[in-house]
């Protein structure tokens, strides 16, 4: 007899009896001003897209067009992703985030799942203030924030080493530090892309599990 398992959050949740499962839409609205924060962006897609049933939708803001705006609308998530700059997100990160306000007025991004990621040149770099900022413009648009849910890597402890998950200790999103004489060949490294990549996978799994929990409700207001 297999042994009993507690379920864990990588699990991916059942459909329910007799329906197909809802594939889920996770977009990812990033800027990168010189490659780096890019590579964060297509690891946290990767980790959308290793999930069954979630497709990931790659989308740069630096052009804001009719294209992304009804890519945005369509997704069930949307993980936000800027570098840090000044302590803070990218100008073209937050003329996106002010023109999305017609969006807000609208309630077009209500209740739709948010994550977010930074990416810098310094360890901290004040990359909690960009990730604080993405937070909260997910906090106007009334979604529902999906922290990175990951116990600090490196050195949160004596033995720890730079190759863990999460080394930079993020709770809010997921970090990644770029050294500022490399190009985006060569950083982020590969513990700042797994991160990434696992805050994808753990999006997307929730998207599922909302999905999956909507449908679920639907059936039992329609037998009620
Ligand atoms: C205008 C500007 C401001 C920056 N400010 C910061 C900062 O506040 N903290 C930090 O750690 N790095 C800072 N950096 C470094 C970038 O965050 C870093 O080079 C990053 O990898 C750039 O990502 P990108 O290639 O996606 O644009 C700054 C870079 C620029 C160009």
């Amino acid at each position: 007899m297999p042994e009993a398992r507690t379920p864990t959050q990588s699990d991916t949740p059942p459909a329910p009896a007799g329906a197909a499962p809802t594939p889920v839409s996770v977009a990812i609205a990033y800027h990168s001003g010189y490659g780096h924060t890019a590579r964060q962006a297509a690891a946290v897609a990767a980790g959308v897209d290793s999930v069954p049933g979630a497709a990931a939708d790659l989308r740069d803001v630096t052009t804001l067009d009719a294209e992304l705006w009804a890519a945005l609308e369509a997704a069930d998530a949307i993980v936000f992703g800027s570098p840090t700059y000044m302590g803070a997100t990218s100008a073209v990160f937050q003329r996106f985030a002010e023109a999305s306000s017609a969006i807000w007025a609208a309630r077009g991004w209500q209740d739709k799942l948010a994550a977010g990621f930074t990416n810098s040149a310094g360890l901290n770099g004040n990359k909690d203030n960009a990730l604080l900022s993405i937070a909260v413009l997910a906090g106007q648009h009334g979604m529902h924030w999906v922290s990175l849910g990951l116990l600090p890597g490196w050195i949160y402890t004596s033995t720890g080493s730079p190759d863990e998950l999460n080394r930079l200790g993020g709770f809010l999103g997921a970090m990644a530090q770029s050294p500022a004489d490399l190009g985006p060949d060569r950083t982020p490294g590969e513990s700042d892309l797994r991160t990434a990549h696992h805050l994808g996978a753990r999006v997307a799994r929730t998207a599922l599990r909302l999905a999956h929990g909507r449908e679920a409700a639907a059936h039992l207001a329609a037998a009620a």
